[in-house]
């Protein structure tokens, strides 16, 4: 397993948002962790990236405990993570915003970097054409000069998927990356996670959108009232009559 959580636990108050959680995730799978709203989805995320600490349990990445770091430990150790509510750079271009990604790895500083214009290192050389060719295999290499602003939403979400695998992640966590993407630009997104997949890459998805998280998943984690109902493949998930009740209510069928 590349991530193990065992038995984790973290209230807020009087709230239990995430309660005995255990699952692993597997190296180059896609594992979707799904439920209804304030089931503890995204505080899982952020018990993974560091950024809330766990009152209970342990985080291991490749066997080793990573819990108790801060987000920039775990993000040196291999996760990242995108936002459900983009967090681009508009003004800067396309292919800057994926450079910053880079940085993180990188031995220099971001700012300092640029201060030492106009002799650029071998290193930034080196990140701006690492930087051209993820955005050549998202399709967006011809947009590498725009700034992030002006692209169209759904090509937003894919240059900050791209921007975290500048960061040469081993495990991407993605917040909700088909919310408000029509039907087409959840094509191209399902299509490009696969591609990532093939090529080796982890990723765990926060997703609501059923036809991606049955279309894209290997494992789906159903989550309810901060505890795991149940795990399996998509097949296995569909047909689970507890979380048809728990997830969509008793009359519905999962996509
Ligand atoms: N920082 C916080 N302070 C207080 N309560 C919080 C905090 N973060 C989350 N919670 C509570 O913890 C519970 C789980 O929330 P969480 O955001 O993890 O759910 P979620 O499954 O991600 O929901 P959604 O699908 O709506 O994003 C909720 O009851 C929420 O109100």
């Amino acid at each position: 397993m590349l991530l193990e959580l065992h038995r984790i636990t973290k209230h807020f108050g009087g709230i239990m948002a995430v309660k005995h959680v255990c699952f692993g995730v597997e190296e180059a799978k896609i594992t979707a962790l799904i439920g209804p709203n304030g089931a503890g989805k995204t505080t899982i995320f952020n018990l993974i990236t560091g950024t809330y600490q766990p009152d209970e349990g342990e985080v291991l990445l490749e066997g080793k405990t990573i819990t108790g770091m801060k987000p920039y430990k775990t993000a040196q150790a291999g996760v990242t993570r995108t936002f459900q509510n983009l967090q681009l750079f508009g003004s800067m271009t396309v292919l800057e915003n994926v450079m910053t990604g880079a940085y993180l790895q990188g031995k220099k500083g971001f700012v300092k970097s640029f201060l030492s214009s106009p002799e650029r290192s071998t290193e930034e050389k080196k990140i701006r054409a690492e930087s051209l060719k993820l955005l050549e295999e998202v399709g967006l290499a011809e947009s590498a000069g725009l700034p992030a602003a002006v692209l169209p939403f759904g090509q937003q979400r894919l240059l900050e998927i791209a921007r975290a695998l500048a960061s040469q992640p081993k495990l991407i966590l993605l917040d909700e990356p088909a919310a408000g993407l029509n039907a087409a630009e959840s094509e191209i997104l399902t299509e490009y996670l696969k591609k990532l997949r093939s090529q080796g890459m982890t990723m765990i998805m926060i997703e609501h959108d059923m036809e991606t998280v049955m279309e894209a998943a290997d494992e789906i984690v159903v989550l309810n009232f901060g505890e795991v109902i149940t795990q399996g493949t998509p097949a296995e998930i569909q047909a689970h009559p507890e979380v048809i009740k728990a997830y969509l209510g008793e009359d519905e069928q999962i996509a």
